[in-house]
């Protein structure tokens, strides 16, 4: 069965980082300790001082007993986000002419010179046919 864990940046979790708000996360989980900082043995410093990254080092390295780790369920919120911060792609579109007449007069102005010239020549071409008869 698909699981509903919510999923939250590191950037996001590093946002609750005071003593009425405070969220730890610990190899890759994340928890909102804010009801439990005043009763968390260890003392509240050392939650709010590990905030913003995951604590998993430091939270080993206090020897968690398993019932701490089973207390931790009740405080359990969602996970960190795994994939990868990929910057929206920006799609670059040249913006489209719409007024068809205006781009139509923009492109007689521009090449008016060669059905001229086709003019021209077929002038030239018709008078000297015209002389030789
Ligand atoms: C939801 C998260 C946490 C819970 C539920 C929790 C719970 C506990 C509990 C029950 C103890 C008493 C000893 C034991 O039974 O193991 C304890 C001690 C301690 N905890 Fe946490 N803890 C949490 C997170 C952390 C984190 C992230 C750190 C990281 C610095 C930490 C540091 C400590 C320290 C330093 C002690 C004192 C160890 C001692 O003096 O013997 N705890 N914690």
């Amino acid at each position: 069965m698909p699981t509903l864990t919510k999923l939250y940046s590191l950037e996001e979790a590093a946002r609750h980082n005071t003593a009425d708000d405070c969220w730890v996360v610990v190899d890759g989980k994340i928890y909102d300790v804010t009801k439990y900082l005043d009763d968390h043995p260890g003392g509240a410093d050392v939650l709010l001082e590990v905030t913003g990254k995951d604590a998993k080092v430091e939270f080993d390295d206090a020897g968690h007993t398993k019932s701490a780790k089973e207390l931790m369920q009740d405080y359990f919120i969602g996970e960190l986000d795994p994939t990868p911060n990929i910057p929206e792609m920006e799609v670059f579109r040249k913006e489209q002419d719409v007024n068809f007449a205006s781009k139509l007069m923009a492109s007689a102005a521009q090449y008016w010179p060669i059905p001229a010239t086709v003019v021209g020549i077929s002038v030239v071409i018709a008078v000297l046919y015209a002389r030789q008869k």
